[in-house]
């Protein structure tokens, strides 16, 4: 522990995502082990996105640091503001209390993600009305109140983050006594597990209402592009509610390897966040019906049908048609992520789904039980 090896007074900085109020227990800890030393607790959380990391360093929306409120406090939370202002305007470096720098992290995550469960519960909508998600999400997100960012119809929110820090707030909410508070919060992840199994249900029923025995490719497998991060990625809750029906998947995506996608496919939900050697992986508890390629032609070869579950923009200039002439026919394409030009795949001959999208008259017919 740093109080065991310090020998001056110390800034501690907390940089990762925290429940609120856990400044005030490092320095209850920190005071009783310091031997007359003295501890500042500063809260700055991060705020980068993974495959944006760098430019977020250097160019960041705010940088957020949250100190006490006393003398000490305050001088501490200037050392950290002028170790920033090297490379960061002064006007968009905030300083806060420690419990609202705590919460705001916890909420612009929170809000962040409620965004796209709003999204992606107006698609479910758009599509049983003929709406078009992304001609509402533009006509929305016109209003420069609500702002265009962050409204992308998808499979699903993933990532490391959403999901743990609104389970952090709702946590939160309820030891302090607001069950309401945390209810509201619930309903963002709710609805995000409502679309990855709406999406389930719409690649069977679309598909004579059942999988079994066909190939599926996979093409993505990430929580988002330009990232091999695979934690609470769509992909996982999308492939295992299709291996309930016996299906054979042939997954594809640049930056996963194989081992990480049969880990993900073996594991328990949240096991991932155990160290490596208490994860219960062993080389006999690989998924059978799983193979992992390193081409997209290979895996769509003789498949019945196709997920695209991360937008990686390789997928956008695949040859289509020679990946339809390989496939088995009527041949479907399942867009999780409205990557790729539906009309164009229509006129290949694809029967194609696109969240949130006027269905095909096929898919019409075959209304997927959500
Ligand atoms: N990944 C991101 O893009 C991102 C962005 C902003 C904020 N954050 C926050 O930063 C923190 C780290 O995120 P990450 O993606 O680097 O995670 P990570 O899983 O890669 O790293 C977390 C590390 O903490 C260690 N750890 C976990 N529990 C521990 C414990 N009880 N005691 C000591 N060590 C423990 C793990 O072994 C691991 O080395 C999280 O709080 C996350 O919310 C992450
Ligand atoms: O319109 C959108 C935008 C994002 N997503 C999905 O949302 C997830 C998260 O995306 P993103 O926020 O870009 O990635 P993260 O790296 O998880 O970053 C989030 O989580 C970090 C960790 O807390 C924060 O620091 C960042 O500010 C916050 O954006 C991914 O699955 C995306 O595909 C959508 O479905 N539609």
């Amino acid at each position: 522990m740093i109080a065991d090896v310090a020998k001056s007074d110390k800034i501690v900085v907390e940089k990762s995502t925290v429940p609120v109020k856990t400044a005030a227990a490092i320095e209850k800890i920190l005071t009783h082990n310091s031997k007359g030393i003295n501890f500042q607790i500063l809260s700055n959380p991060e705020f980068l996105a993974e495959g944006t990391a760098i430019e977020d360093l250097f160019k960041p929306d705010r940088v957020l640091i949250g100190g006490r409120e006393t003398p000490e406090g305050q001088k501490a939370v200037k050392a950290l503001k002028d170790v920033y202002a090297n490379w960061v305007p002064e006007d968009r470096i905030l300083t806060t209390n420690l419990w609202s720098a705590e919460l705001s992290k916890l909420a612009a995550n929170a809000f962040l993600a409620q965004r796209i469960s709003s999204v992606n519960a107006i698609s479910a909508l758009c599509e049983a009305t003929g709406a078009n998600v992304a001609e509402v999400a533009y006509a929305v997100g016109k209003d420069s109140r609500i702002g265009p960012k962050f409204l992308n119809a998808s499979v699903g929110f993933g990532g490391s983050c959403f999901q743990k820090d609104i389970l952090n707030l709702v946590y939160i909410c309820e030891c302090n006594g607001l069950p309401e508070v945390a209810n509201y919060w619930k309903q963002v992840i709710k609805i995000n597990d409502y679309q990855k199994s709406r999406f389930v249900n719409r690649v069977v029923s679309s598909m004579f209402n059942t999988v079994s025995g066909k190939k599926i490719a996979v093409l993505g497998f990430a929580f988002k592009k330009d990232t091999g991060d695979t934690r609470e990625t769509a992909a996982i809750d999308v492939c295992k509610g299709l291996l309930g029906d016996k299906v054979k998947i042939s997954i594809y995506d640049p930056q996963v390897t194989e081992d990480q996608i049969q880990r993900d496919l073996t594991m328990n939900k949240f096991d991932w966040d155990h160290p490596i050697h208490l994860q219960p992986v062993s080389p006999t508890t690989t998924v059978k019906q799983v193979s992992v390629t390193w081409d997209a032609y290979e895996a769509t070869k003789g498949a019945h049908g196709i997920c695209i579950l991360t937008e990686w923009v390789e997928f956008k200039t695949l040859d289509y048609k020679k990946i339809h002439d390989s496939m088995q026919k009527p041949a479907f394409l399942f867009d999780g992520r409205n990557a790729i030009d539906a009309e164009k795949m229509r006129e290949i001959g694809f029967i194609v789904y696109s969240i949130g999208k006027p269905l095909d008259p096929w898919l019409k017919d075959m209304p997927a039980v959500a």
